[in-house]
């Protein structure tokens, strides 16, 4: 087979991060396989770009694919380089990710293979990744209550929905753990996080999430339950032959439901949103450091992530 171009000209709005059991989105026409650096290295993998014909208008949109782990899986959630997948995604004009996540219940009413749009998370990872774009000298902050984005969660929301009782079964909110790993939790972590109201657990939210807010970017979560991570007292524990069993097994679903959202985002009601033009200009008043200020490292780092603004 040929090689893809490692060029694409037109600006690729929507993105999609795979994680563990999607490494790829078959049936997408692959159209360029980019790799970019940036001032922060290099992304997890080549960025994919697929062309999507949208099934009801039959509009073919542009989609960036990362895997979030590598093509083969071979970076531990604490080695994921976030802030290069992030920068590259925003240098080829991405403003909305959708990231896909394999996690732990902590629920009953959370089986096995059923999906949650989360809209909460709680920050247990230990301070070990890089988690932000604002540091050396440019100093900014960042509203964070909400730490996914409610537009595109009700779009990716009713998607989920028109599947089910196909298969799917949809929880329209919780409030995820992420946590360091690469080790699972112990039982008296996991039964604290129940504690503390937690529904579901990964450990690949987060930086992702933080850096997406603060690159302007609309993100959102669409995680998969794999398994009852090690409270549940009538089911084994959380192995990686259980959550990537499960992953396979409703790999067919998890592909039907990313490929509802790329054909609900590709409408043009929904032009706006993905282009998230809510979040615009937010960075221009989070930063606190004068420009004048700036060193030129971190001059030309900044205008790497957003050119239209420093210059
Ligand atoms: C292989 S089990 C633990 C692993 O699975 C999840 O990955 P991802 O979020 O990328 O789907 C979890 O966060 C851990 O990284
Ligand atoms: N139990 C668990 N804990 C953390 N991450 C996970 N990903 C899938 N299952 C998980």
């Amino acid at each position: 087979m040929a090689a893809l171009p490692d060029t694409y000209n037109d600006p690729v709005r929507i993105a999609v991060i795979g994680g563990t059991g999607l490494r790829e989105l078959p049936g997408f026409t692959q159209v360029a396989s980019l790799s970019i650096s940036t001032p922060w290295g290099k992304p997890s993998s080549p960025i994919t770009i697929l062309h999507h014909q949208c099934s009801t208008s039959k509009k073919v949109v542009a989609v960036a694919f990362l895997s979030r782990h590598g093509l083969h899986h071979q970076l531990a959630p604490h080695e994921v380089p976030s802030r290069a997948n992030i920068a590259a995604l925003r240098s080829i004009g991405v403003r909305t990710i959708i990231a896909f996540s394999a996690v732990g219940s902590l629920q009953e009413e959370i089986k096995p293979r059923d999906f949650v749009i989360p809209d909460q998370v709680i920050d247990r990872t230990k301070g070990v990744r890089p988690w932000t774009f604002f540091e050396g000298g440019a100093v900014a902050h960042v509203p964070f209550a909400d730490p996914f984005d409610e537009g595109v969660a009700k779009v990716v929301r009713a998607c989920g929905h028109s599947l089910e009782g196909d298969g799917v079964k949809l929880h329209d909110r919780g409030t995820l753990i992420c946590m360091e790993g690469p080790q699972f939790s112990t039982r008296a972590e996991s039964n604290l996080y129940r504690s503390w109201g937690g529904s579901i657990i990964n450990m690949s939210c987060l930086p992702e999430a933080k850096l997406a807010r603060e690159a302007e970017i609309a993100y959102q979560m669409i995680c998969m339950s794999t398994d009852y991570d090690c409270w549940h007292t009538s089911t084994a524990d959380v192995t990686v032959e259980m959550v990537m069993g499960n992953m396979k097994a409703n790999s067919l679903n998890a592909r039907r439901f990313v490929t509802a959202v790329l054909d609900a985002m590709a409408s043009d009601a929904h032009s706006d949103l993905v282009q998230a033009k809510h979040l615009e200009g937010s960075i221009k008043f989070g930063v606190t450091t004068p420009q004048t200020y700036w060193s030129p490292e971190v001059r030309e780092r900044l205008q790497f992530l957003f050119p239209e603004y420093f210059n």
